[in-house]
């Protein structure tokens, strides 16, 4: 369980991107987080990883409360949430293989754990055949597949993505979508902010809106709500 109790975040130059916000969200849920440019989605999803810390407020994930969470901890919470980002975010120079092995290596798996784990979310994301090329040898659509592959190979309880189909074109976007609903059919809890309109008006869940640093909606089965 995701709970956040009356978050506001200011930042160092002094625009406020979260006031007020009061969110739960349970074990297994999908949720997209929709909302004008500017308006805290991105703020909103960085806090539940600590990649920001709220100005005031907290939040908890699970029974673990963040604001009190000491920096060293901060892997330990990581391990259980899987990032996906715009961008991608792969190491050039290793192949698929390596770029999703090295998640499991630096929290020193057995050779064999690694291995299977590997070509488990490979198979996941449909991508075994390509385990041995490099980032640049694939489509964008694949290379966003790896970087869902290298987000669920710990196993994590949370999947969180931020725009994760802002570079891909719109027929590719609905297979990424359709990824993330497998990897939610699992029990995994993925959080998604998008500007796709196709997608939340295809693939129904729960729509939280923010605008202006608060919640404007936060609907089962939502809309998207805005014009684009
Ligand atoms: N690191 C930062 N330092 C200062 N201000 C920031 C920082 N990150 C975001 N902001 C500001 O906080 C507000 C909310 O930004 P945020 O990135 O959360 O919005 P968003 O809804 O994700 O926008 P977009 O859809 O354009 O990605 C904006 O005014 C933005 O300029």
């Amino acid at each position: 369980m995701i709970l956040m109790k009356d978050v506001y975040k200011t930042y160092a130059n002094g625009v406020t991107a979260l006031s007020g916000v009061n969110v739960k969200i349970d074990q297994g849920e999908f949720v997209y987080v929709v909302g004008p440019s500017g308006a805290g989605k991105s703020t909103f999803v960085k806090l539940i990883f600590r990649e920001e810390k709220p100005s005031s407020g907290q939040i908890f994930i699970n029974d673990i409360n963040l604001s009190e969470l000491k920096e060293r901890k901060i892997p330990y919470l990581r391990r259980n949430i899987g990032v996906v980002y715009q961008d991608f975010r792969l190491l050039p120079k290793l192949t698929v293989y390596e770029n999703i092995a090295f998640a499991l290596e630096v929290i020193e798996e057995s050779p064999r754990n690694i291995r299977n784990r590997v070509m488990d979310v490979l198979d996941v994301v449909g991508l075994k055949n390509k385990a041995k090329s490099i980032p640049d040898e694939l489509s964008g659509g694949e290379q966003q597949r790896v970087s869902i592959a290298r987000a669920i190979v710990n196993r994590p309880k949370i999947v969180i993505a931020d725009e994760p189909t802002g570079n891909l074109d719109p027929e590719t976007s609905l297979d990424i979508l359709k990824t993330f609903e497998s990897i939610n059919e699992g029990g995994t809890t993925v959080i998604m902010a998008t500007h796709s309109k196709a997608i939340v008006n295809q693939f129904k869940k729960r729509v939280i809106a923010i605008e202006d640093g608060i919640i404007a909606r936060d609907e089962q089965q939502g809309e998207y709500g805005y014009e684009v």
